[in-house]
């Protein structure tokens, strides 16, 4: 698909808001130029302002000089904002795109004019570098909003498109999920430095083991028990480690988190 007549506004460039502006321009699926961001506090965009996109606090005018709204603002802040842009949206020409989460397609609709096109969307922080798992829906799958929503993420990572009753449980294990295997590392590079590492060359190694890890998956298509059998050889130092990992409830808290952000997710809004 072709965007190059088109712009995007992100309205409310905080965390997720800015990493999907650094993944679009990584694409080259957009350019800075054809980029608005917004927020209220801009001077913490300078940065942005230097590389070339459009900054402003104001998002009516973001709204009118754009085709793709993101909105990238915190769950309580959403209906302030989709009021403010209510008299600018246009149905012919805008594609509303929440990635906020806990609020539902119908929530969204009641604050802005009837046709406006809405989908939401979950990814994670690594779509400022084109590897994102962003997961899509709409209310419906018939009137190509899915296809650009789609088109647009497929540039900056993996996408799925799944029934908005399954978004909270992907904020969980997409959205929330970066900051779960980031905390893996930062065990695994503890645990490293215990046994004679420096912190430095700790987490070099437990970073580039985890990639390896995740690349395995990503491209043998085997389930991970299948490659853990392939390291455990029999009465070796691998099963034990993982044993006692799972004494001390190792995959139990890694579940038991996941439900519980998937259950917070749900009531965000
Ligand atoms: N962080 C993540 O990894 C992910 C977050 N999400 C969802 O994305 C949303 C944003 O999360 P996150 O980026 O972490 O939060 P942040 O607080 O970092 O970003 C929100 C931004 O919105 C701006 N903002 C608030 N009100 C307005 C307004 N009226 N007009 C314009 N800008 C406004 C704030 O800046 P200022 O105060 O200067 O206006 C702030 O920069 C949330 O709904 C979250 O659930 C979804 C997926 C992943
Ligand atoms: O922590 C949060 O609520 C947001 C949603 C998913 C990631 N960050």
């Amino acid at each position: 698909m072709d965007f190059s007549d088109k712009k995007t506004a992100i309205l409310g460039a905080g965390n997720i808001g800015c990493s999907i502006a650094n993944g679009l321009t990584a694409s080259d699926i957009f350019k800075p130029s054809q980029q608005t961001l917004t927020r209220r506090r801009t001077d913490k965009l300078s940065e942005y302002t230097e590389k070339g996109y459009n900054v402003t606090s104001d998002n009516i005018e973001a709204v009118k000089n754009s085709d793709i709204l993101i909105a990238c603002v915190e769950p309580h802040q959403l209906d302030g904002l989709l009021k403010e842009i209510s008299s600018a949206l246009n149905p012919e020409k805008h594609l509303l795109i929440s990635v906020v989460s806990g609020a539902k397609i119908s929530d969204i609709k009641k604050n802005i004019p009837d046709g406006v096109a809405v989908v939401r969307a979950m990814p994670n922080t690594a779509i400022a570098i084109r590897e994102s798992m962003t997961c899509i829906c709409s209310e419906t799958l018939d009137n190509g909003t899915i296809e650009t929503t789609k088109a647009i993420f497929d540039t900056v990572g993996e996408t799925l498109v799944i029934q908005e009753e399954q978004m909270s449980s992907a904020t969980a294990l997409v959205a929330c999920g970066i900051a779960f295997f980031l905390r893996a590392i930062r065990a695994a590079s503890q645990g490293g430095i215990e046994i004679g590492f420096s912190s430095q060359e700790s987490l070099a190694m437990a970073t580039q083991t985890a990639k390896g890890a995740a690349s395995l998956l990503g491209s043998m298509k085997n389930h991970p028990e299948y490659e853990i059998d392939r390291v455990t050889t029999p009465k070796g130092c691998t099963i034990s480690g993982l044993n006692q990992m799972e004494h001390g409830g190792f995959s139990s808290a890694m579940i038991k988190g996941i439900l519980t952000s998937a259950e917070k997710a749900e009531k965000l809004y």
